[in-house]
């Protein structure tokens, strides 16, 4: 699969942009801060209805804007499909697909898919809980787009259940335990029904990702201890219990409601939601320990590496040969590290790979070049094309700033 064309207008530090781009490696250099992680971020974007480092919308539309326009044609084995998005800077999204409006934004899920590969994935291995939950729930949206669906409506749900918890100590001391209690009641119902549906996709996920981490793991560091991830819910073990099959939704479904029925007065005491895949984890382990806080910083970078590699393979068992992108990561790793990546992504049928050191990238990997320029005349910064070896550019944009 690949990204024909992109076209961007309004997004991030990009006023309009239009690119053509063809099966291959293509490397977008340009100094810090100039705009080349914003490309990679809007078609991060087409793939998964989200930022990769932002939880909201509004950054992603242009200072001043009020919308950010996303247009990629994707060709995947001979057929396109072309993914236009509208972001709201505020309100809904709009999307459409070849031209056609789709009721919901989440319909153009599993048409491009992508991995990205960003100096933050380190996160993945030292950072919170949530950081591994998103790299799951990406995952997820590009393999089991309607399981996507479902995690919506739980966030929904989550969030009206825990203004409710916020208020219900108080509202209880005022005499009002048996409506407080009859709300829960609905609202437990519908986060252990949605929750379930969650958590059976983020497990099934899980189980198909794990063995190839280890394999990944094992190749980029040989003489490391074995690595393992598994799936660790709020909940308890038992959520895991299945035999290798998909898991049950409704065995989950029944797990949570229980679970939530016996915390409750626990959560009122606290005014906070204790259970559910919100609370989840994705444990990574390095022999018998926990990753996190017993890795070191070269065990660390390939852990996350090797999540992403794993990745890379999970899409391509699942059919389809996933865009590789690979933002400033170079710049990250050492030598060795370096090279394994390189060699790991050169298969790729779209590599795009951004630099803000050409020499950071190693020699194995080339392609085209387009070299990302700012002009910052008047207002906020407007990233633009400074140079590209395919083609040949108007003289005033050859003029602007350039790396
Ligand atoms: N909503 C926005 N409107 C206008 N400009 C924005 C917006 N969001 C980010 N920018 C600008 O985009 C630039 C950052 O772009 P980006 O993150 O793509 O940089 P980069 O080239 O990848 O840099 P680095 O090499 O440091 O990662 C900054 O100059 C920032 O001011």
């Amino acid at each position: 699969m690949f990204v024909r064309d992109l076209a961007l207008r309004d997004f991030r530090s990009w006023p309009s942009v239009e690119f053509t781009l063809a099966p291959e490696t293509t490397i977008f250099v340009g100094r810090n801060g100039f705009g080349k992680t914003n490309l990679l971020e809007s078609m991060f974007y087409v793939a998964t209805l989200r930022s990769h480092r932002v939880s909201t919308d509004a950054p992603l539309v242009r200072s001043g804007a009020d919308a950010a326009k996303v247009s990629a044609t994707v060709e995947n084995d001979g057929r396109e499909l072309t993914v236009d998005l509208s972001i709201a800077a505020v309100g809904a999204n709009k999307a459409a697909i070849n031209t056609r409006p789709v009721r919901r934004t989440r319909e153009v899920l599993g048409i491009l898919r992508t991995v990205l590969f960003a100096p933050e994935d380190l996160a993945l291995v030292r950072g919170d809980p949530s950081e591994r939950r998103r790299f799951v729930d990406e995952l997820v949206a590009q393999l089991r787009p309607l399981a996507a669906g479902a995690k919506a409506d739980y966030d929904r749900v989550l969030r009206q259940r825990s203004a409710l918890l916020k208020t219900a100590g108080a509202a209880m001391r005022r005499g009002e335990t048996d409506s407080v209690m009859s709300t829960l009641d609905v609202w437990d119902a519908q986060l252990a029904d949605f929750g379930a549906q969650v958590t059976a996709a983020r497990l099934a996920v899980v189980r198909q990702l794990a063995p190839l981490v280890t394999g990944a793991y094992a190749s980029i560091a040989p003489h490391s201890r074995p690595a393992h991830i598994t799936y660790r819910s709020a909940a308890g073990p038992d959520v895991d219990s299945s035999d290798g099959g998909d898991p049950s939704i409704e065995g989950i479904r029944e797990i949570l409601a229980d679970r939530l029925i016996e915390v409750r007065g626990k959560e009122i005491d606290r005014g906070v939601c204790l259970i559910g895949p919100h609370r989840d984890d994705l444990e990574l382990i390095l022999g018998d320990e926990p990753a996190k806080g017993f890795a070191s910083h070269g065990e660390s970078w390939s852990f996350a590496l090797a999540l992403r590699l794993a990745s890379v393979d999970l899409l391509r068992a699942d059919g389809v040969d996933p865009v590789i992108m690979l933002d400033d990561v170079f710049a990250e790793l050492d030598v060795r590290r370096r090279e394994k990546l390189a060699e790991f992504t050169a298969d790729a049928e779209q590599l795009l790979v951004t630099a803000a050191v050409a020499d950071d990238i190693p020699a194995a990997v080339g392609g085209r070049r387009i070299s990302v320029g700012v002009t910052d005349d008047d207002g906020p910064r407007r990233s633009v094309v400074v140079g590209d070896d395919r083609a040949d550019l108007p003289a005033d944009r050859a003029e602007s700033r350039s790396s």
